[in-house]
């Protein structure tokens, strides 16, 4: 079957610095695949070119058969709809409800009725944990982790097939957070996803990740299970796997 997302001889450029050089990679259907690599090395900028917020200097994207960019605006339009983003922090509309957030994606590319739009979005609201009485609220009055879970109703209004999340744990207190990767794999299992997540979050890798992919050298480096990647003796890789963070978020000592 083809990959959710294949990326063939991406280059990426800002003036002089070359942030992605033949970069190739592909996302498998349903599969929830890890990215990390140090900080600059061009995850988020991936994502962003990938759902096609950002020109990348050369190469292919396809996501579900089709080329990002090389479309019509209406094709784009269409494509778009079967993915969902949440971005770093959750990236809600801070003077709109949740309720109006997870309705915003709806209100743009769907015509429905107020009501039925209202009651969609309740729907959404409950599958991502958060409490009836949370809809009416600000993102200001809300936890880090509730805002985390607004930010992913939202990125499901209109039943994705593919979810990029960027770094969904960060801030998160590590109870927080682990019941956000619970969430993620839930989803993930209902809802068959696929789903693109970038995180620095080694304890998400080992919990729900299939398949990690590591940027470094301005490309990917390497993708596989956790396993294979510990095999390979490349230095950053031995470090990110094998050093004392990784190794205690594998269990071992
Ligand atoms: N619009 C832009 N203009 C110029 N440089 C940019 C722009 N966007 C990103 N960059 C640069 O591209 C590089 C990759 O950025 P990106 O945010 O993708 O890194 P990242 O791997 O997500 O890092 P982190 O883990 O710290 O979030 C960085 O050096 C960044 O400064």
């Amino acid at each position: 079957m083809d990959p959710a997302i294949r990326v063939r001889g991406l280059v990426t450029r800002f003036g002089d610095h070359v942030v992605h050089e033949d970069l190739d990679l592909d996302v498998r259907r349903g599969e929830i695949l890890g990215v990390v690599g140090g900080s600059g090395t061009g995850k988020s900028v991936l994502l962003r070119q990938i759902t096609g917020l950002l020109e990348p200097d050369a190469g292919r994207i396809e996501v579900l058969g089709e080329t990002v960019r090389d479309t019509s605006p209406e094709a784009f339009r269409r494509l778009r709809r079967r993915w969902g983003v949440m971005f770093q922090g959750g990236a809600l509309f801070s003077a709109l409800t949740v309720r109006e957030n997870v309705e915003a994606p709806m209100r743009e590319q769907l015509d429905l009725p107020d009501d039925l739009r209202a009651r969609l979005a309740a729907v959404k609201v409950r599958m991502v944990g958060l409490p009836a009485d949370a809809m009416e609220k600000r993102p200001s009055e809300l936890s880090g982790g509730m805002r985390k879970r607004a930010g992913f109703a939202r990125a499901i209004a209109l039943d994705p097939e593919i979810v990029f999340l960027d770094e969904p744990t960060a801030g998160l207190d590590p109870i927080g957070a682990a019941a956000l990767d619970a969430l993620v794999a839930q989803l993930r299992d209902v809802l068959g996803l696929t789903v693109f997540l970038v995180t620095h979050d080694l304890d998400t890798l080992h919990a729900i990740c299939d398949r990690v992919a590591v940027l470094a050298e301005r490309r990917v480096l390497a993708v596989g299970s956790i396993d294979e990647l510990r095999a390979l003796p490349h230095p950053w890789i031995a470090e990110y796997f094998g050093g004392p963070r990784g190794r205690a978020a594998a269990g071992e000592r």
